[in-house]
């Protein structure tokens, strides 16, 4: 089942407008979009496992000529980490199709032209070290710091490099004390230190039992010890969305974003004037989307990416 709900383009219709689509909605949508954003985790796997449908899906929209972009908030890998992934998994994408908050902040930190003196403070995994490597930008932290103990013995007290003009914060499963220390002193103490979150989902499915703390309780601890908001890059942010447009010559009105997740995926699309589509393969259920107290509402929903092969046989029938 897919449906479309009739609300205002920034979504703030009430969920009784939320109407199962006809196909000639489904139809309509194919029709009009030339480019497919799709989230990843809960739309093209769960976990380590396709969702069901997904690979015909994506070769039938390939074969219409469809542009399609992947874009994920997680940071652990970069971009090469992730078309390993895909591969690994049997889909065909390549390297250019792929967005990860990792290279969004890379990318920020280009777009402002990031003093080539200066170094990042990394909170955060591996995604991250080789987004910046790729961009030529300095760094420590990250994967250096793992394990790190802090033994606060009396006159202790832990010296921040002076150079950092940057902390990002990802989703990093070896946070410790020492980095949330560390990440404070250089945005307290350095003069014009930036503070960049890859994103700050709340929860995340690391295993199929429950949900887990997403990088949201990462930024949350260099929030709550620096007082300061952070600049972020991920989703909803409009930073990706520009960088993609730009990048494939889009019009916003051309693209669709397929995502599972309403305050990330859905609100990035909405924001940015696309066309949403929220799928229940992954965190939200229908309960959720239909609760009166979500304000944000897909263009339509679906319980998962492939209810879209519905148009291709009709066409073929
Ligand atoms: O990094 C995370 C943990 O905070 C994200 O919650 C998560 O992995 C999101 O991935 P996607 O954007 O592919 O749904």
């Amino acid at each position: 089942m897919v449906a479309v709900c009739s609300s205002s383009a920034n979504g703030n219709g009430s969920a009784s407008q939320i109407r199962e689509a006809t196909l000639e909605d489904k139809l309509a949508l194919v029709k009009k979009v030339d480019c497919f954003i799709f989230d990843c985790d809960g739309v093209i796997w769960r976990g380590d496992s396709v969702i069901d449908g997904v690979p015909e899906t994506l070769d039938w929209l390939r074969s219409l000529g469809k542009k399609l972009v992947f874009v994920t908030n997680n940071s652990t890998k970069s971009r090469k980490g992730y078309l390993k992934k895909f591969t690994d998994l049997g889909l065909d994408v390549s390297a250019e199709e792929i967005y990860s908050s990792s290279y969004a902040a890379a990318a920020y930190l280009e777009s402002i032209h990031f003093p080539t003196d200066k170094k990042v403070y990394i909170v955060g995994e591996v995604g991250i070290q080789e987004e910046l490597d790729l961009k030529g930008i300095k760094w420590i932290g990250g994967l250096q710091d793992k394990g790190k103990t802090i033994e606060l013995v009396p006159g202790f007290a832990l010296h921040q490099d002076g150079d950092v003009g940057a902390v990002v914060v990802g989703f990093d499963r070896h946070i410790n004390y020492h980095k949330i220390q560390y990440a404070t002193l250089c945005i307290r103490e350095n003069p014009g230190c930036l503070f960049i979150a890859t994103n700050l989902d709340a929860v995340t499915h690391l295993t199929d039992a429950q949900e887990w703390a997403g990088n949201g309780s990462m930024v949350g601890a260099i929030k709550g010890s620096t007082q300061r908001e952070p600049t972020v890059v991920g989703k909803p942010a409009e930073f990706m969305l520009a960088n993609i447009a730009d990048t494939f010559g889009l019009r916003r009105e051309q693209i669709c974003m397929v995502g599972d997740r309403l305050d990330t995926d859905i609100l990035f699309g909405k924001d940015g004037g696309l066309t949403t589509m929220l799928v229940l393969s992954g965190v939200t259920t229908k309960e959720q989307l239909l609760d009166p107290a979500n304000p944000i509402h897909p263009d339509m929903y679906a319980s998962q990416l492939s209810e879209l092969l519905v148009v291709k046989q009709e066409v073929a029938a």
